[in-house]
């Protein structure tokens, strides 16, 4: 019999899973993947909605397409901020997805704007995850940075972006874990018909 696992092997297992996938996949196909959202997702955004988006790591779902499509279609784009690793979560406004050059270095070795760039509350969230559920459950990198943004500003719709391999069968969840509005893969869409 097999115990469940706690947050923290699961998040070892999926993260081998997730970089395993990734290391399968041919540059080519990858290339292919994540540049537009699906048309019934784009459909519930509005014109005007504030997009906030993510700078991948190596193995996470690559999220530049969409910052790319979502600047040229007029909308504004965000990335999270830190001032500090312990610091709140923020997001700034991202000028220059074809370019990169308004990022600089953050904590947790992830690009961000720079200190001078405007701070902004994004009303659609594209997040990164580790694992999640065909309900939208989402298994994070254990910081509950997206948990908190989220309970703090809600009403927000929250979009998972993720790899195939990384679809759960169920995960631990905690009551302050926010479940996805939906969850894009390369083949499939979870919750929105
Ligand atoms: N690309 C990306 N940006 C993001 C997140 C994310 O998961 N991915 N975040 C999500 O909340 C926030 C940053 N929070 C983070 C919290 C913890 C770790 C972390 O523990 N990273 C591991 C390495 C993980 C790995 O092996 O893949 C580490 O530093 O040891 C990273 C980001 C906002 N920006
Ligand atoms: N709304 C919240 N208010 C206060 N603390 C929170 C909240 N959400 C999460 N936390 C705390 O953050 C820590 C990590 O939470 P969890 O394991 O759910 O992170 P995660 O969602 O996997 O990570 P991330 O969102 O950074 O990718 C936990 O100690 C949890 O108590």
């Amino acid at each position: 019999m097999s115990l469940p696992q706690s947050k923290t092997e699961l998040r070892k297992t999926l993260r081998k899973t997730r970089r395993e996938h990734v290391a399968a996949q041919s540059d080519a196909i990858r290339a292919l993947l994540f540049h537009r959202p699906p048309a019934p997702l784009l459909a519930k955004i509005g014109h005007d909605a504030v997009i906030g988006l993510y700078s991948a790591a190596a193995s996470e779902a690559p999220a530049g397409g969409y910052a790319q499509f979502f600047q040229e279609a007029g909308h504004t784009i965000a990335l999270p901020a830190f001032t500090a690793a312990n610091a709140p979560m923020t997001f700034r406004e991202h000028t220059d997805p074809f370019g990169s050059g308004d990022l600089e270095m953050g904590p947790f070795d992830i690009a961000q704007p720079g200190a001078d760039a405007r701070e902004i509350l994004p009303d659609v969230l594209f997040v990164p995850l580790v694992g999640f559920t065909a309900s939208g459950e989402r298994l994070g990198q254990g910081g509950g940075h997206y948990d908190r943004w989220l309970t703090e500003h809600p009403g927000r719709m929250a979009i998972g972006l993720a790899w195939d391999a990384q679809l759960c069968d169920t995960l631990p969840t905690e009551p302050h874990d926010i479940v996805l509005d939906a969850v894009v893969t390369p083949t499939r869409m979870y919750g929105i018909s």
